[in-house]
């Protein structure tokens, strides 16, 4: 397995307190990695570790095989990121601006600067002052800047903020061209599931500063469970139905009402005339599947029901 980035043990400690602790995240390469976690769970911390932007108290980062450390110049050319949100100089234009990075990164191409303007849909916006940008629009000239470079590995803190429905829509369209098209590796976090598990091939998730999951979202998706779920006055009489004359013993009682039936030997319209034989008043029965959503709210709570 080919890793584009990885972190071994990463540790950071602010004021005596860990807000990343032990982290080890595999970036493998060519995928995108949604990073997900509550609000102040470290997600930025731990991509401006990533990025050099601030120093690790303990562990070490490997970025394309090599390990990084404070002058390693050369693998940071290699990436483009946007953390928290993207700088410009407001007076300049949106061309200015790229223009100038294009510069400082010793990059001289500059047809580069339309081309990727163009890429992010703000191909009529180059010659207007980034003062009169929306959030939006600075976060798609953000994505341009981290582009313009060529990079091999993007990494994007909340690059969905701030966006419009179509916005987001058109965000993760590009997100998927860039995966697919110019096999750009891609480490963005988001505190919304919904907002990367589309794109994501792998989700890490990350509570109060550890890595509590990663998994590839094909394994999530083969894994979560199907059942049925019964409503009924008296859900322990169905329990008794189900276990011991249909003799199922994979169910659940949740509450005073709810009893789920994770068995596939049996159908919903089977079980419901099976309940009514046996006397069970039931009100509604359904085939369900335990979302992703509730998954990953899980885990970002820290339920320990996340199966
Ligand atoms: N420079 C700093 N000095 C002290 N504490 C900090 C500093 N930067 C971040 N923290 C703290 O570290 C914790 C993690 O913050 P971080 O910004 O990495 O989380 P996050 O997951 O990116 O959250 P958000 O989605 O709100 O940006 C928070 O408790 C935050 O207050």
């Amino acid at each position: 397995m080919s890793y584009i980035a990885r972190t071994i043990n990463l540790t950071k400690v602010y004021e005596g307190t860990e807000v990343v602790s032990g982290v080890n995240m595999n970036i493998k390469q060519g995928e995108i990695y949604g990073f997900l976690g509550p609000n102040g769970a470290g997600k930025t911390t731990l991509m401006k570790m990533l990025t050099n932007l601030v120093k690790p108290t303990a562990g070490e980062i490997e970025l394309f095989g090599e390990k990084l450390n404070p002058d390693s110049y050369e693998l940071l050319k290699r990436m483009g990121s946007i953390i928290e949100y993207p700088f410009f100089y407001d007076k300049l234009s949106a061309w200015e601006n790229l223009d100038l990075h294009c510069e400082y990164m010793g990059f001289t191409s500059k047809q580069m600067i339309a081309k990727h303007m163009e890429m992010v849909g703000l191909k009529d916006a180059g010659k207007k002052p980034v003062k009169d940008f929306s959030l939006g629009m600075k976060q798609r000239l953000g994505l341009a800047r981290a582009l313009i470079t060529t990079p091999e590995l993007l990494i994007l803190d909340e690059p969905i903020n701030g966006l419009d429905p179509v916005g987001i829509k058109e965000m993760r369209d590009l997100f998927k061209r860039l995966s697919t098209e110019y096999r750009i590796t891609m480490l963005i976090s988001s505190h919304i599931l919904g907002e990367v598990e589309q794109v994501a091939d792998t989700i890490g998730i990350i509570r109060e500063g550890r890595l509590v999951e990663e998994v590839s979202m094909e394994s999530i998706r083969r894994s979560h469970t199907d059942y049925i779920e019964v409503q009924a006055a008296d859900p322990k009489k169905a329990a008794y139905v189900v276990e011991h004359l249909l003799h199922l013993s994979n169910y659940k009682l949740f509450d005073e009402q709810t009893l789920r039936v994770y068995d596939s030997d049996i159908t919903a319209s089977d079980l419901n005339s099976k309940l009514v034989q046996h006397g069970v008043a039931v009100e509604s029965i359904s085939k369900r599947s335990h979302s992703l959503e509730e998954h990953f709210m899980g885990l970002m709570k820290g339920a320990d029901d996340v199966a």
